[in-house]
């Protein structure tokens, strides 16, 4: 399935929109850049709410605009999610979460009320007023609500950002088993890179109303000058199953040739297959596996990749037994002084702390 998308705009004298791209739909897009860069205009075309004069959208094989021909928004099946939770004060929790589904021709409908209140976690929240539930809760039932219609399409426009950190921790996990498990395609707004390497498998990098680029999330986090690396440097993102805790609270990730030990304070709720965020700066090499050491996680990897220094600092790209890009932050000195070069095998260090589920 991909997405069409041509068009060029212009709001007031100072922005211009203009793209001519397609993309991949598959999981979860994330439109990532700067606030203005054109993001939430690009989701507006996307809907049918923007109708820029000669632009095409083609949805598959569907034109939902082209020439004179334009799909408005109902008739596209497209489910929206907004900063803002739109659901109806007078109505209860159940009564918002079922008001699309009960609208959708029976025919129409591909997901059931109990598997998608599963899916979010909302189950014992339906009799509640809206006015009863949490910010966080809220956004659930919105999601819910636009899962329900059964759409070809869910677009969410930085559906965390009216959160606060806790509460997007909290819905994060829920929103990845969403995606992963409705078999809807999202396309998804967002400014934050710890929101994108959560959730999305691509990212179209925007800039100045123009599309700059569009790579897999692995492909972004694997370029040392990703614009998804903020102010605390490059990280990686290890995708795995989370397995129950034993007696010392300590729960393992991944394969048993590429396992980690998760502290149990930072488990993601309810779910199994998981990514981790690591960052660089978190991450030694050793070339023995060390004894009597702190550290819990050693993990046998081949260095792929060494990036010139920057302020004495070497980002080492290293390769797990399982075959995913682990990345470590050392000084220049000490690659030098342990002789690392591509193709040696090592052991990463990562401290169980520094691993945020
Ligand atoms: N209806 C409008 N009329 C005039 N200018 C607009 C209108 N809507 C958006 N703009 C301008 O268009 C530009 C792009 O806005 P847009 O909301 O698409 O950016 P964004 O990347 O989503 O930003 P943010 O992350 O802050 O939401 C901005 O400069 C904005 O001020």
């Amino acid at each position: 399935m991909t997405l069409y998308l041509q068009a060029h705009l212009r709001h007031g004298k100072d922005f211009e929109l203009k793209v001519n791209h397609e993309l991949p739909l598959e999981g979860v897009t994330a439109l990532f850049g700067r606030s203005g860069c054109g993001k939430t205009t690009l989701l507006r075309i996307i809907a049918g709410l923007e109708r820029p004069k000669g632009a095409v959208v083609r949805f598959g094989g569907q034109h939902w605009q082209r020439g004179r021909q334009f799909l408005p928004l109902h008739k596209r099946r497209i489910g929206l999610v907004f900063q803002e939770h739109s659901l109806l004060p007078h109505l209860s929790a159940r009564e918002n979460l079922l008001y699309g589904y009960q609208r959708t021709p029976p025919e129409q409908r591909r997901l059931h009320p109990d598997e998608v209140t599963a899916m979010l976690g909302i189950e014992h929240l339906l009799d509640r007023r809206i006015d009863q539930l949490s910010g966080g809760q809220r956004q659930r039932f919105s999601l819910g609500r636009a899962l329900l219609i059964s759409p070809q399409l869910l677009l969410l426009d930085e559906p965390m950002a009216a959160l606060d950190t806790q509460t997007k921790r909290e819905i994060m996990p829920f929103l990845a088993r969403m995606a992963a498990e409705s078999g809807v395609p999202i396309v998804m707004v967002s400014h934050s890179p710890d929101e994108v390497t959560r959730l999305a498998d691509r990212v179209v990098f925007m800039q100045n109303g123009q599309i700059q680029n569009v790579e897999t999330l692995r492909e972004a986090l694997a370029r040392p000058d990703s614009p998804l690396f903020d102010d605390a440097g490059a990280a990686s993102v290890l995708e795995g199953t989370l397995d129950e805790a034993g007696e010392d609270n300590a729960r393992p990730f991944g394969p048993p040739e590429a396992r980690l030990w998760l502290t149990s304070s930072a488990l993601a709720a309810g779910m199994n297959r998981t990514r981790i965020s690591i960052l660089a700066r978190d991450v030694s090499l050793s070339l023995v596996d060390p004894q009597h050491i702190s550290i819990q996680n050693h993990l046998p990897v081949t260095i792929e990749r060494i990036d010139p220094p920057r302020d004495n600092r070497c980002v080492v790209a290293c390769r797990t037994a399982d075959g995913q890009l682990l990345l470590a932050e050392i000084t220049a000195r000490a690659v030098q002084q342990l002789g690392l070069a591509t193709g040696k095998q090592v052991y990463a260090l990562i401290k169980s702390v520094a691993l945020l589920a």
